[in-house]
């Protein structure tokens, strides 16, 4: 095995250059479609009519807070669960519902976890071997050598992973996700176990990975900016439904409604009443499209797109508190008119001191509004 190893890492196998898909071959990507599927634990319904297109090579988070079913999501694409209506297809071919339900073992899907869940009486590569066992033993293990130099773990091999960090495990782990070249790559929540230095690179490096190998990948994740550094496409979740389906600058700019706004920024909420497509608040007046005249409405206006300025235009306002936080200061103003008080997060800061008559301007960018929606 040594042998093997120093050949393997010093020869470079070629991690792009592997043989059948399930064999440690190349990856074929499939698309992966959830068309009107429902899914309930016994109780309501845990999944609610999702339809879902995941195009082959993509890399798709599922955002949403806790219980809002994205690993459920997850283990109906992996076959973990039947589904109670509708159907998932993978490359158009029916693996859930309609009376069929192909096993998690037939579907060519990867797993990762969180806890990384990797053996820990089993060295490194027996750990990475595990997903090959349809494979030649000296071909399994070369291909698992060459994932886990991938990784930049192959000095590894022969250790158990108690003696691995928690960085290096997921890194372990992700070999062992890939080494298969799965097809789809479902991932629960991978890097919610490290800490945050430790998250950005191995985040960092499992993206690069996923891009070489190619594999569709499905990410559950409960971390807005964690979603934008890695996906192509974002799936925001609420209570079983899909909110909004987009890349993260589409759900940045134009969030579907206040959850998907208060979602990916720290946001002042008001309430008013549209009045001829826009609205009047003490803070200004707003533009309020298609909202018909006399409907109550929210305004969400971002925190950070709130300008404050010692003199000039703008809404007066006197400054209660203020915070460092670092790269930006946390404000909290009040204004004449307004029962609650307004935060700002702006960069230049130190000039506003405590007690100041400011003039306050929101950026039209940052503000949205719309109708009231009894579930916000
Ligand atoms: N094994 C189970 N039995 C019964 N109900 C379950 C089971 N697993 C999940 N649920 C319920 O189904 C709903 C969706 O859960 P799911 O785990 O998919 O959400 P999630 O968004 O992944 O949450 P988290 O981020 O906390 O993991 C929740 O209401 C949850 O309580």
């Amino acid at each position: 095995m040594a042998e093997l190893l120093k050949k393997t890492a010093s020869g470079r196998l070629d991690f792009r250059r592997w043989g059948r898909s399930g064999t440690a071959g190349a990856t074929i990507p499939a698309g992966l479609t959830f068309d009107n599927v429902t899914h309930s634990y016994g109780g309501p319904l845990s999944l609610d009519h999702i339809n879902l297109d995941i195009k082959a090579g993509e890399v798709l988070c599922l955002l949403g807070r806790s219980g809002c079913g994205k690993t459920t999501l997850l283990r109906l694409a992996a076959g973990l669960e039947p589904v109670l209506s509708g159907t998932v297809s993978m490359d158009g071919r029916i693996v859930s519902g309609n009376g069929i339900h192909q096993p998690p073992e037939k579907r060519g899907v990867g797993l990762m976890f969180q806890d990384y869940a990797l053996f820990p009486h089993m060295t490194i590569l027996a750990n990475v071997l595990f997903g090959l066992r349809d494979l030649d033993p000296a071909e399994a293990e070369r291909a698992a050598l060459s994932a886990l130099s991938r990784v930049g773990l192959e000095s590894y091999a022969t250790d158990y992973p108690h003696a691995l960090s928690g960085g290096e495990q997921q890194r372990v782990a992700l070999a062992r996700a890939i080494v298969p070249r799965p097809s789809v790559l479902l991932m629960d929540e991978p890097f919610s176990g490290l800490d945050k230095r430790l998250r950005d690179s191995v985040r960092d490096e499992t993206l690069s990975v996923l891009k070489e190998t190619g594999a569709t990948a499905l990410v559950v994740t409960h971390d807005p900016e964690e979603a934008m550094r890695m996906a192509d496409r974002i799936v925001l979740m609420r209570a079983g439904r899909i909110v909004q389906l987009g890349t993260a600058s589409e759900l940045y700019t134009e969030p579907a409604d206040l959850f998907a706004a208060r979602f990916f920024a720290e946001v002042n909420e008001l309430e008013g009443v549209a009045a001829e497509g826009r609205v009047e608040t003490p803070l200004g007046t707003f533009p309020a499209p298609g909202i018909e005249a006399g409907r109550p409405v929210d305004i969400c206006i971002r925190m950070q797109g709130i300008e404050i300025s010692s003199k000039g235009a703008g809404t007066p306002a006197r400054v209660m508190r203020r915070r460092f936080l670092g790269e930006v200061w946390l404000f909290e103003l009040a204004v004449e008119g307004l029962d609650g008080i307004v935060r700002a997060r702006v960069r230049d800061g130190v000039d506003f001191e405590i007690g100041m008559d400011v003039t306050i301007v929101a950026s039209p960018r940052d503000v949205f509004v719309f109708a009231k929606n009894e579930d916000d």
